[in-house]
């Protein structure tokens, strides 16, 4: 049965819709931009209505499937780690992209308000809204880059740990997280390392003026 709805939640999650909504405008969003299937470029390529289109899907390929689960009271505690996290790994490895998937941001956020009821999902977008904010004001309204989104979506989803604890959420939806977390840590990994890199590059220039 677990086995079953990882495998259903992991279909669902492995829609690859930003990425067929693109193809549909004719546009290959793989080599748009960074080259993630997601909303964004999705977004870039085809405008703001596709783009919110893909956002909305890519949410509900994640929503739906866990939230049928728990209505029909399926699973419980810790046999939902596989269950919850199959869509996010379903996105970012699709195998209707030969496994080369998206960065599965859209995606948890459908999983995380479908299992908590949007309480952590709410969370993570506060997060993730004040750092965005900090970060167009440190960058004085500079684009903020997609190296620079996917450091900020993995810090935000370090930083809901300290929430996650600090309200008592069980160890299953702690675990849930950690796969969460080490899913973005991969997934951004390369632009993760340029961010840091050109920081720790900045600060040198700025000692040695
Ligand atoms: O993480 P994805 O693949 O859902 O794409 C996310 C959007 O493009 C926003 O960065």
């Amino acid at each position: 049965m677990i086995f079953l709805l990882t495998l259903i939640s992991f279909f669902s999650g492995s829609l690859m819709f930003s990425y067929w909504l693109g193809l549909l405008k004719k546009k290959n969003i793989k080599s748009v931009g960074d080259g993630n299937p997601g909303a964004a470029n999705l977004w870039k390529a085809a405008g703001y209505k596709f783009g919110i289109f893909g956002v909305l899907l890519d949410f509900l390929k994640g929503y739906i499937p866990i939230k049928l689960i728990l209505k029909n009271e399926l699973v419980s505690d810790v046999q939902w780690l596989p269950i919850a996290l199959a869509p996010l790994l379903g996105h970012a490895f699709s195998p209707f992209l030969k496994f080369h998937g998206g960065k599965a941001l859209a995606v948890s956020f459908g999983m995380w308000s479908a299992l908590t009821s949007f309480h952590v999902s709410f969370a993570y977008a506060v997060i993730l809204a004040i750092m965005f904010s900090t970060l167009h004001v440190i960058k004085k309204g500079k684009p903020i880059s997609s190296e620079e989104d996917g450091f900020q979506a993995t810090l935000g989803m370090f930083l809901l740990s300290f929430y996650l604890h600090y309200r008592d959420f069980p160890m299953y939806i702690l675990a849930i997280w950690l796969g969460n977390f080490l899913l973005f840590l991969y997934k951004n990994r390369t632009g993760n390392m340029q961010v840091i890199k050109n920081w720790v590059n900045k600060r040198n220039r700025e000692l040695h003026v």
